[in-house]
């Protein structure tokens, strides 16, 4: 268990080392410094306190914040979390990564990102509704269809959302689907944007696996999470015939050799992504990290593949679904050692891409099919995942700095063209 000060560190570090990538794309792009001096923190930052009344008849104040790192090329967009290791620090880092999300996939957006410091598997259904409608009302100054978008993250669904927009949509008096994505589909959500994240980890994995010259089929597979992104990730792999070796979730992890059952997994796991406490033979997530497979996959929280665990890790191809899973030691460790590393902002950007989709959607009133929604999907993942792929290759760097030098470019000229540099 990590204590609030160690937690607060990481969130610091994570923010220190995006900035230090950050400043490296810059200088590599040849921008000057006052460029690193606009990007390296969000133009905007909003604390707010919520007051909840919960069941028991009194009030608790939460902690919340709103993000907006960049908005010269549009509205921020970014997800908002419900955690109790939500910081300013990691809110702010959350946000940068989600302009250059925005950026490598060519979305007209900056981004932003949310989150309240709580524990909402310690909360009953009517205290998050209070809350989840207690936080629009204290951003709704900084939110709106042409403002900043929010959408879900970890321990937030499509119910949070579709509270969410309700309460915008009542203080604004008109109704307003465009001010939220991941809504249910009845309420304008898109189709395929719940397993969006999943579907750009597995398209990810796939070119991937054809510039190494792999099989899919032949791959072994361990993801630690089992939430929206994880559950979805290990449905597609085991569907598509890799063997799933290991998953996890906040509790602890699972591990057979002979691959796991994802079906039933599927089944039994809860609406937080727990299913490991219905279990006995269970092992800690650090040892799940370290066991033998081909494919490793974070899909839970930053900071898991660090200096400490990185010279140890088995896979060949390491794929981050997570936002902020491995630290820059480790990035560094990881590639010295020849294991593609696939980032988190061009890995984890399906949920980003289509919520695009949802907005635009929203936008023209009109609704695109499943099957439309996934094709669009695929072309722009493929895309991009060329883009860092080859500006890795022509900037002899490792992937996470070639992803934010592909990030960069759009919203450095957008602010180049505005005049604010
Ligand atoms: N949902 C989305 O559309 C997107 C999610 N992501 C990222 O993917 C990651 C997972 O998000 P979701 O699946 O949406 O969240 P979720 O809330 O659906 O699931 C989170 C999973 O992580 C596990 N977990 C939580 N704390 C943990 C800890 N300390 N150690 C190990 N496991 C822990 C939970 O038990 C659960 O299985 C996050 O980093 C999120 O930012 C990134 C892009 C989009
Ligand atoms: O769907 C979105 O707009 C944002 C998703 C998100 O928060 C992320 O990619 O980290």
């Amino acid at each position: 268990m990590t204590t609030i000060t160690e937690q607060k560190s990481s969130a610091t570090s994570l923010l220190q080392s995006a900035q230090a990538t950050m400043k490296n794309a810059t200088n590599k792009l040849g921008y000057p410094d006052e460029m690193f001096a606009l990007l390296k923190e969000p133009v905007r930052m909003m604390t707010v306190r919520i007051p909840v009344r919960m069941d028991n008849g009194r009030t608790q104040v939460f902690t919340g914040f709103r993000a907006q790192h960049n908005d010269a090329v549009g509205p921020t967009k970014g997800g908002v979390r419900f955690h109790p290791s939500v910081s300013e620090e990691e809110v702010k880092s959350l946000s940068l990564w989600m302009s250059l999300k925005c950026g490598i996939n060519n979305l007209p957006y900056g981004g932003g990102k949310g989150g309240v410091i709580c524990d909402p598997r310690q909360m009953s259904f009517a205290e998050l509704e209070r809350l989840s409608r207690g936080y629009v009302r204290m951003i709704s100054q900084i939110v709106g269809p042409t403002k900043d978008i929010p959408a879900p993250d970890v321990y937030t669904n499509s119910q949070i959302m579709a509270w969410m927009m309700d309460e915008y949509s009542r203080i604004k008096e008109f109704d307003s689907p465009g001010f939220i994505t991941g809504k249910p589909v009845v309420l304008g959500g898109s189709q395929g944007r719940e397993t969006a994240t999943a579907r750009g980890v597995l398209i990810c994995i796939e070119e991937a696996v054809n510039v190494l010259n792999k099989k899919l089929e032949d791959a072994r597979v361990i993801i630690q999470g089992f939430g929206n992104a994880g559950s979805f990730i290990a449905k597609f792999l085991y569907d598509k015939g890799a063997q799933v070796v290991g998953i996890s979730d906040v509790l602890g992890a699972l591990y057979d050799p002979d691959g796991l059952d994802i079906s039933t997994l599927n089944e039994r796991r809860d609406s937080f992504g727990m299913v490991t406490n219905q279990f006995k033979n269970t092992i800690t997530n650090e040892e799940l990290m370290e066991k033998e497979c081909d494919i490793l996959i974070p899909a839970a929280i930053a900071n898991q593949i660090t200096e400490r665990n990185a010279g140890r890790i088995k896979a060949k191809i390491v794929v981050e679904a997570a936002n902020g899973p491995t630290t820059s030691k480790a990035t560094k460790i990881l590639t010295d050692n020849n294991i593609l590393l696939i980032p988190d902002l061009l890995a984890s950007s399906g949920g980003v891409i289509v919520s695009y989709f949802e907005w635009v959607q929203n936008n023209q009133g009109y609704y695109w099919s499943e099957e439309e929604v996934d094709h669009k999907l695929h072309t722009k993942m493929v895309h991009s995942f060329h883009k860092v792929y080859e500006t890795a290759s022509r900037y002899k760097s490792d992937m996470r700095t070639a992803a934010y030098i592909a990030g960069t470019r759009k919203m450095a000229e957008a602010s180049r063209f505005r005049g604010w540099i």
